[in-house]
Parts: C-alpha cells; structure tokens; sequence
C-alpha cells in the first residue's frame, strides 16, 4: 500500500493541523474517523477537493469489515466478498471496473430469498443425501407464496411484528404452506439463507420495514481478487494514522477537537464520523456535548446482526461443483450453508456462513473449536471429506472496531433509523453503511454515504473560508461509463 500511514512514535503530542489552540490556520481541514470503506472514501474525495484530511483508525489495518487475508497464499475476504448489484447503477461500479477487478457472479437478480440459480448449489440432508432439485425447486416457489402472504399480513396490521410472527400468522390462515419431513427442513434452509441476509434470527427482523432496501439489479458478484484493492486505492497518498482509537470527539461553534485512546489530540473545521453502529452503540466515544435525543435514539434502535466466515483451507477439493452447500435442518438455526471458493476463484477453499445467534454461539468458541465445527457440519453431508489443512476465523460480533456485522430493520422501529444517523450534527458528519437509507449494510452502501458526507462537509467548511467558488465538485463523472468484468453471465 503507497498510503502515507504514520505510526504513534513519529506523532508528537497534539499534531494538529487546520487550527492549534484558536490559532487560524489558512486552509480547511477535517478529521475522518474510521478507515472502513466509508472513511477512507470520505477522506479521498475531501482530500481531492484540496482539503487538508488526517484519517484515524482504531486498527493497525485499514478497510474494516473489508478485510482480505493472504495468509493462504491467496486473496480471500473474512469480511465483505460480493458486489451487491453488478449494474453500472452500482456505485461502486466505475472504481470497481476502472481497476479491472474481475467478478464473479454467484447469483441473477433478485436472487436474495428465494430464486436462486438451482444450477448453482447442492443442498443436502443430515445423512448425506442430497435433496432432489425438483423439491428445492418446489419449496423455493413455496416461500415465494409464503413472503407474498405476509404482505397482505403487513398491510392489515398497523403495529409491526417480526418475520417470524408473520410466518406463523400465514401457517394458521394457510396450513398448506405447512411442510412437513425433507421439504419443512428444506423451507427452513430457505429462512436460514435469509436470516444470512440480515444478520439476524427471524424473531427479530421487522416485517414492516424488512424488503425497503434498494436491491440494484445484475445479481452479486464475488470480487474474485478480494475487496482490498478498493480501499488501497481509494487510500493512496492520504495521511491516515493507523493504532488511533477514537475516544472523545468535542465540537464547538468554530471546530472539533478529536481525542485519541492515549491522549492524542487532533484539531480541525468540522470530522466525518465513520465508526460502525456497533461502535457507537456501546458509546466507547464521548460527545460533547452529548449528541441530540434523536440520533441517540437512531443509533440504540436500528439493529445491528452478526455473520461471520469460517473459511475452510483443503489439500484438494472433494466436493461438487457448486457454487453453495447446503445442510437443511429441522429449524434454521440448524441449517447452514458453504461457500465455494474453487468454483468462484479456483481455490480449494469453503467458506462456512453462521449468522445471527448461531454466529454469536460460534463467537464463543475457540477458533480451532469454531473451525472444528464448521467442518462437523460438512462431514454430515460429505461423509468423506478430508481436514482442513488451514483455516481462519472472524469474530465481528465481539471484536470492539465492530461490534456487529451489518446493520438491519428491527421490530417496531422505523425504516428512517438510517437517514437520522446520517444526519449532520453541527460540523459532525455520519458516514458508513448504517446510514444508508438505500444500501444499508452493504460496502456500496457505505461508500455512497461518504460521497454524501464529504460533499456535506466540504460545503459546510469552504462556506466558512468563503473559498465555496473555487472548488470542483467531490465526485467525477469521467470514470461512469467503464464495464464491469463479469467472469459468469
Ligand atoms: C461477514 C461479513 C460479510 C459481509 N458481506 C458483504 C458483502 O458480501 N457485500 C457487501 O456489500 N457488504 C457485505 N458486508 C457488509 C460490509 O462489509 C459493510 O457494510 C461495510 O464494509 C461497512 O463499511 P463502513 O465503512 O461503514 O464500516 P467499517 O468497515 O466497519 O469501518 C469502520 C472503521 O472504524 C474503525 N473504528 C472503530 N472504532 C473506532 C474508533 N474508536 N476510532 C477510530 N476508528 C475506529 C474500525 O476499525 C473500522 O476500520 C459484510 C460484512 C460482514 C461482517
């Protein structure tokens, strides 16, 4: 990586730039916390606009919940792995395709619940037996009626309820979507895929607000060379400062004055704040003053879930050609599903997927226990299979730079949650995927809301120099028309 990253001992103490102690100096300058995607991205496009930006992370690693590891000899991603929407409407899509990093598509459009590619995956039953595509096929077609009926369930009740209430509401009015033996299991592997997709356990998830994200069209494609490459990009030549956690941010009418855990401080106009919601939920920085009701309230009720990767490094590959295996279950908590990295990007490697309280279960084990179990649930449908010969594991749920995987609509709060968090207040500016109305809990997400905030802020402090004239806008428009390379059509 070419980014300058300075460590703490080249720092003195209050290295500030923009204005030390009251004393002005001539340009405008901001401090973005957090080097995630939504951080770095704010910091590149204020740093474009000729703003002077310092960049704080928490870790000794840039990118967050993007985190690609080579220890195997290869790229492979513990974090974020698909580009949600393989459309020129992504807007990720112009960095993605200016770069040339080749996706692979895993699945078409709107392939999120049910309507999976059958060509793509394998499911199987706990002995071993794989389940006739015919009855994947049929119980797919079946939680596609099941999700239409708890619309009309949506539209009659003015109280929310959760998904999993709305189900048993259909299963009363409808006991022919009851299933019962290998096509119930099937059903529930269906529930499992889309608890997957929130993070979170059915019993949770808000029926009201659950289906308002904007799904871009063009299916999810594997970024096959990893996510990193993004965010190195995206960070190159900017002046971040790696091991800098956050601990106090103080605003006042002419600046802020950011603290960092070992009493560093850093001054400037106005700083994006792009920590994850897990973060800010466990208030590990101070505002002052405290931040209003309203965005104290947005970020205890907008929800926040786990997933985590168990991924799986073999000798050889022993199993089908797949792009996913799946293990159905009696209840989706039992279910679960595999990635396959060889069919994507020619590794012979699996990705296990837990998520909600199955991933905060696992969270408690030791990594070779987790390893350990992810590799008992394949052994159950591939009775053959030889041990890993290595294997990583994320802890997103506990790990304190995240405290969560992604964000989602929990019961009986409102879908405008996200926009309330990304709101300004004063010269704050809320960035990362929890503020994104359109794209929560997505890297395009998360990228969208610093475009967003760092134009905010640009605005808000050019207006203070009175320099707003002299500036371009944040984003440029040349890079739009750049086809993605897409390896599956
Ligand atoms: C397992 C998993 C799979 C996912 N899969 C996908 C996928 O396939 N496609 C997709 O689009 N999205 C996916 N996501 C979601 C996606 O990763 C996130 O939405 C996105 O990366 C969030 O970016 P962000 O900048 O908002 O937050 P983050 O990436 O979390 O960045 C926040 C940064 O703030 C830092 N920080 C925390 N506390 C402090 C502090 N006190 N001081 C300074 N810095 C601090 C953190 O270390 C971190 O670097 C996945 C997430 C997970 C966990």
């Amino acid at each position: 990586m070419e980014s300058r990253v300075k460590s703490n001992s080249q720092l003195r103490r209050a290295d500030c730039f923009g204005k030390v102690d009251g004393q002005l100096q001539r340009s405008p300058s901001v401090i973005v916390i957090g080097g995630g995607m939504a951080g770095v991205a704010a910091a590149r496009a204020l740093h474009d606009a000729s703003i002077q930006v310092v960049l704080l992370e928490s870790r000794e690693r840039l990118g967050g919940r993007i985190h690609t590891d080579y220890s195997f000899g290869f790229p492979v991603d513990l974090g974020a792995s698909w580009l949600h929407g393989v459309c020129k409407e992504n807007p990720l899509a112009p960095l993605i395709g200016r770069l040339g990093l080749p996706l692979y598509r895993t699945s078409e459009d709107n392939s999120v619940l049910y309507d999976h590619d059958l060509e793509s995956y394998a499911l199987f039953d706990m002995d071993g037996i794989q389940v006739p595509q015919e009855l994947v096929k049929k119980v797919g077609k079946v939680f596609e009626m099941i999700l239409e009926e708890t619309d009309k369930v949506r539209q009659e009740l003015s109280e929310d309820i959760s998904i999993l209430q709305a189900l048993s509401i259909v299963f009363e009015r409808k006991p022919e979507f009851r299933l019962e033996g290998l096509a119930h299991k099937v059903l529930q592997w269906y529930l499992c895929r889309m608890e997957g997709w929130f993070a979170a356990d059915s019993d949770t998830i808000s029926l009201k607000c659950w289906d308002q994200e904007e799904l871009l069209p063009g299916g999810h494609g594997l970024m096959v060379r990893g996510y990193l490459p993004v965010i190195h990009t995206l960070a190159k030549g900017l002046d971040i400062r790696l091991g800098h956690r956050v601990s106090k941010i103080e605003r006042r009418y002419n600046g802020v004055k950011v603290t960092v855990e070992n009493g560093e401080t850093f001054i400037a106009d106005a700083a994006v704040v792009a920590v994850p919601l897990g973060v800010l939920k466990a208030k590990s920085i101070k505002f002052e003053p405290k931040l209003p009701d309203w965005k104290e309230a947005a970020i205890a009720d907008l929800g926040v879930g786990i997933e985590n990767k168990i991924i799986l490094h073999f000798e050889n590959v022993f199993w089908p050609n797949v792009e996913f295996l799946g293990v159905v279950a009696e209840t989706s908590y039992g279910c679960s599903y595999f990635l396959n990295l060889h069919k994507a990007a020619g590794h012979p490697v699996l990705v296990y997927m837990p998520a909600g309280r199955l991933a905060k279960d696992i969270e408690k084990m030791s990594d070779e226990a987790a390893a350990n179990f992810a590799f008992m649930q394949l052994k159950k449908i591939l009775p053959d299979a030889s041990s890993p010969i290595q294997y990583l594991v994320s802890r997103w749920g506990t790990d304190v730079n995240s405290l969560g995987s992604y964000s989602y609509d929990a019961v009986g709060k409102p879908h405008d949650l996200y926009e309330r968090l990304r709101v300004p207040v004063d010269n704050l500016f809320f960035a990362g995927e929890a503020t994104s109305a359109l794209y929560p809990g997505s890297v395009h997400g998360a990228f969208s809301t610093a475009m967003m905030a760092a134009e905010d802020c640009r605005m808000r402090v050019l207006e203070r120099y009175g320099e707003l004239d002299l500036f371009q806008p944040v984003m440029g428009e040349e890079a739009l028309s750049i086809p993605l390379l897409i390896s599956r059509l």
